[in-house]
């Protein structure tokens, strides 16, 4: 959404397809008066078509469910829309559609395009090294490491290629859901959407190029363009930064960080699934206790509120406007799940963080922040895979440490965030490519 909002800004009029479940979502979060005339002025048209699980919601809980419902059910209904969009039939004179930027996850939709002879874009909203291992599983085959299901054939730690980080194998993207049939399932598909993603126009990726030098050094053809929509989040209408949450925004917690003293509050989030166990959600309060530090918590949709164990003072809010808590000055440190978004946000804005992966990609994304721009520290759970309090007391204090080396390292990141997304950066220049691009096709 934020990649639309950008485009939108460009002048170019945005048709956002969504699921209607997540379609209800984001619109339900929105303050009432914000509905339909708001988007339309703004150059978004939000539109949604069923995902096949509409019968039966509790199945979208199901690992693998969805991605299967979605791709027997929606490549039909996707090509309703454009046919519908194309004759005019559902009101006014026809569009012409200059380009389908699709998930790179939903190389469907990409077929669909080609059906229409509509040219197309990939967008990759994960770390350019996720693409990359999916863009390898031929020669992870080749070398034995995982059969043609995918299962691994050896518990290793393997490397692509120098300066990418280290990937253990039986949590690679599809192997982590520990389910064989999603597993087999979301295997074949990810070897689908690579034939599929061959016939693109662009393959865009939300990405630094100087963050992730290695993986774009192997495959050269994703162009990195993050992060995106960086900039417009502070400066846009908060109708606009909310819009694409499944929940609607708690401001107030910026007043409150607006009292608190630079670098002390400790930023705790876990994306938009609610992940986090009981048990671990209890280590995790006790433990943050302990340092007596400030906390600011996001219980998120899974509603699991933080366990009260004393005073110490805590702001719990459902969800946040994330990307302005990060750019406050109060904040020290992120304990996050390593969500391809929440990494970005905390590196553009200089935190240092704190690891607690939970599945697919997120292992690649903590193995950057850890181990190749060390800008945070892991976890090491107990025998039953949670974080006890004493770790989460310790290694909290260890990375806020004043002036420590977290902090410095990880204003060296954001320096190089912010050179990529200022003029002349590669990522500015990518965008800018591919926004005069989009305008040549719709003259
Ligand atoms: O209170 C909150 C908490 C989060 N956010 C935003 O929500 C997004 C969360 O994104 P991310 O950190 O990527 O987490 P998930 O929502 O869990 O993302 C899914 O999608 C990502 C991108 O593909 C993957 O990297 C993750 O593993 C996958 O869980 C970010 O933009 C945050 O700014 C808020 O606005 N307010």
């Amino acid at each position: 959404m934020s990649f639309s909002r950008y485009l939108a800004k460009q002048g170019i009029q945005i048709t956002f397809v969504n699921t209607e479940f997540n379609h209800n979502r984001i619109i339900s979060s929105l303050p009432k008066s914000s509905h339909d005339d708001y988007f339309v002025g703004n150059g978004i048209n939000l539109v949604s078509i069923p995902d096949g699980l509409e019968d039966s919601p509790e199945e979208r809980n199901i690992p693998g469910k969805l991605s299967e419902s979605v791709l027997h059910f929606m490549p039909t209904k996707v090509e309703e829309l454009i046919e519908r969009m194309i004759t005019g039939s559902s009101g006014g004179t026809g569009t012409i559609i200059s380009c389908v930027v699709a998930d790179q996850s939903l190389g469907w939709a990409i077929e669909v395009a080609v059906k229409f002879g509509i040219r197309r874009a990939a967008f990759c909203p994960a770390a350019a090294a996720s693409m990359v291992l999916g863009f390898s599983i031929k020669k992870l085959i080749d070398d034995g490491l995982i059969d043609s299901d995918g299962t691994p054939s050896v518990d290793k730690t393997i490397q692509l290629s120098p300066g990418m980080p280290m990937m253990e194998t039986d949590k690679f993207v599809w192997v982590c859901l520990k389910n064989k049939e999603s597993q087999r399932n979301i295997f074949q598909l990810m070897l689908q959407n690579n034939e599929s993603i061959e016939s693109t126009d662009w393959l865009l990726c939300n990405s630094v190029y100087e963050l992730e030098t290695a993986a774009f050094g192997l495959c050269p053809q994703i162009l990195p363009i993050g992060p995106v929509g960086w900039a417009q989040s502070l400066e846009e209408d908060s109708i606009s930064t909310s819009l694409g949450s499944f929940l609607p925004q708690d401001r107030d917690c910026l007043d409150w960080l607006d009292r608190q003293i630079a670098g002390s509050v400790i930023y705790v989030a876990f994306g938009s699934f609610g992940v986090i166990s009981n048990a671990q959600l209890q280590e995790l309060a006790i433990g943050l206790e302990l340092t007596k530090r400030p906390v600011l918590w996001v219980t998120g949709s899974g509603d699991q509120q933080p366990i009260k164990v004393g005073s110490y003072q805590v702001k719990v809010v459902r969800w946040a406007p994330q990307r302005e808590v990060l750019s406050c000055g109060a904040i020290g440190c992120f304990v996050s799940h390593c969500g391809w978004n929440s990494t970005l946000e905390g590196a553009q804005n200089g935190i240092p963080f704190l690891c607690i992966p939970y599945f697919a990609d997120q292992f690649i994304n903590k193995a950057y922040i850890c181990d190749v721009w060390k800008i945070g520290l892991g976890f090491e759970r107990d025998g039953q895979g949670v974080v006890p309090r004493l770790e989460v007391k310790e290694k909290i204090n260890e990375i806020m440490r004043d002036g420590g080396v977290y902090k410095q390292r990880a204003m060296k990141i954001k320096e190089i965030v912010m050179k990529s997304v200022a003029k002349d950066g590669i990522s500015y220049e990518n965008l800018d490519k591919f926004v005069s691009w989009i305008k040549s096709q719709m003259n």
